[in-house]
């Protein structure tokens, strides 16, 4: 099976990506072209759910998209104008074929299919009390309890049962699901995770970032608001705010890491964000040096931005391979520790004798900085000064996003100048939370009411964690999964 990050377990992962084609012939190939560009927020599994006008057709697998979804008998085994697709990073429930989306199940409305990016922070509650009153789950993905909300409410439309189940989830959740009366999608009031919209001559797409659309040739109309629902169908598309309004919190980390830099996201191209972080990077913590090196990928904007800001030469002092983790073999521990120097390696040509100033986006377990650090010194470096794109992690994701449980978050264990010894570099620095909002184009984060969710950050969780909070009962936790852990 073709798996990304075989090597490097436990990390801040990526999340997921939907993509949805609402009235386009080859739909499917169409969705296969926009999962392959939102590839990198979920490698586990993908999935194309297609409606032909009479029926659904599914093709789900794990692994990548080339692999699964690039043969034309699977495509013509999906044929239909409308489509939803997923790439899969599990949070909730295991890595295994049945939860892997889009999900499907018959109700009383005919065919449903959902594809999710988020978390339901209240799924283990919800999941108690449907089967407790009956509900038979096929799945152990928090996702699947969506379906089972819109089954059971007493409503009569198909809409108001839809609504009637969000207005009972809590957490962060972008939604595109396919029934027979059209495409429904939506963001959670919040608007924790992305969504945009976009048009192809006749057709409506959509999907998490806005790379998806480019790949396919659409034109970027605009994201879906927070708490925003929008029903597409043969009449065209209509929207609806279903719930009372809320100040946004769009999730701040998907400007840090998640999302490609091509990408527009919330109205903010992600490259340009990142350079100004590290131009403010480099107002907050200047440093003499000879060169700014990124870890590559992500550090690479930021590196750029903190190197035209301090007058310092950008030079790619470390290079990545980019086949690592594109492997069938599951290695054990003695090659995974081998992991980040198959990753990178030092351009020991230009790190020799250099005071050096290393950028990366984040700073997780600690376990790249370690070794990039070690690499850097058999390199020759005179100095290392490490500065990070973001402030020190240090509180698990809820909403969607793989972090490892709190306890092996290096910033939850240790203040800066641990780190800095831990990791021996000769200075290490991260950026302010005010100094993320400024190059978010604010004044600085708004404490009485964030203008993001930075919980990863703050710990300042901007919904209620029900299933947290219950923790304390494992016995309700086995139902789901063994990944999640506060
Ligand atoms: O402290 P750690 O646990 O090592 O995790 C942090 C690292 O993980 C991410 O990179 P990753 O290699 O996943 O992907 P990238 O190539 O997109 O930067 C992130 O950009 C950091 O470099
Ligand atoms: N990372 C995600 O957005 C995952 C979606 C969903 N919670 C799942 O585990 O399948
Ligand atoms: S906790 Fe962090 S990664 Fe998760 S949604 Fe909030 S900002 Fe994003
Ligand atoms: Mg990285």
């Amino acid at each position: 099976m073709l798996t990304t990050h075989p090597f490097d377990d436990d990390k801040l992962r990526e999340e997921c990506g939907v993509f949805g084609v609402y009235g386009a012939e080859g739909a499917a190939a169409m969705t296969a072209l926009g999962l392959h560009a939102l590839q990198h927020r979920g490698q586990e599994a993908a999935g194309i759910t297609t409606f032909d006008g009479k029926t659904f057709h599914s093709h789900r697998a794990e692994g990548h998209v080339a692999g699964n979804f690039d043969s034309e008998h699977v495509i013509a085994r999906l044929p239909g104008t409308v489509a939803a697709g997923h790439v899969r990073y599990s949070t909730t429930g295991d890595t295994a074929l049945r939860n892997v989306q889009p999900l499907f199940a018959e109700l009383v409305s005919g065919g449903f299919a959902v594809a999710h990016n988020g978390n339901i922070s209240n799924a283990t509650k919800l999941r108690r009390e449907l089967v407790r009153r009956g509900s038979i789950f096929q799945s152990t993905s928090d996702t699947e309890t969506i379906i089972h909300l819109v089954a059971t409410s007493t409503y009569r439309t198909l809409l108001d049962r839809f609504i009637d189940a969000l207005k009972q989830l809590e957490g962060a959740y972008s939604l595109i699901c396919l029934t027979p009366e059209g495409m429904l999608a939506c963001r959670d009031p919040l608007g924790i995770r992305p969504l945009v919209l976009g048009r192809l001559n006749d057709a409506y797409i959509l999907a998490s970032e806005t790379v998806a659309l480019d790949v396919v040739g659409a034109t970027f109309l605009r994201s879906i608001e927070p708490g925003e629902l929008v029903v597409i169908n043969e009449r065209g598309l209509r929207s609806l705010r279903p719930f009372e309004s809320f100040r946004p919190r769009p999730c701040i980390f998907e400007h840090v890491y998640f999302s490609r830099p091509d990408s527009i996201v919330d109205g903010s191209s992600v490259y340009q964000v990142r350079k100004r972080i590290g131009q403010q990077l480099a107002i907050e913590s200047p440093i003499d040096a000879d060169i700014v090196v990124p870890v590559p990928d992500s550090g690479t904007p930021a590196a750029i931005g903190y190197a035209q800001q301090s007058g310092i030469p950008f030079e790619l002092g470390i290079i990545r391979s980019h086949y690592v983790g594109r492997t069938f073999i599951q290695p054990g521990d003695q090659i995974r520790n081998l992991g980040v120097k198959l990753k990178h390696n030092a351009n020991r040509a230009l790190i020799d004798g250099k005071r050096i100033v290393l950028i990366d986006d984040s700073i997780v377990r600690g376990t790249t900085s370690i070794k990039i650090m070690q690499m850097l010194r058999d390199a020759g470096a005179a100095e290392v000064h490490m500065r990070i794109a973001s402030p020190p992690t240090r509180h698990s994701c809820f909403y969607g996003v793989d972090t490892p449980e709190r306890a092996k978050l290096l910033a939850a264990q240790m203040d800066v100048e641990r780190m800095r010894e831990f990791i021996k570099v000769d200075s290490l620095a991260f950026l302010s939370i005010d100094g993320l909002y400024k190059a978010l184009g604010e004044e600085g984060r708004d404490d009485a009411a964030p203008q993001h969710c930075d919980a990863c950050f703050t710990g300042d969780y901007p919904t209620r964690l029900t299933d947290q909070e219950e923790i304390e009962q494992p016995d309700q936790l086995s139902m789901l999964g063994e990944r999640r852990a506060i």
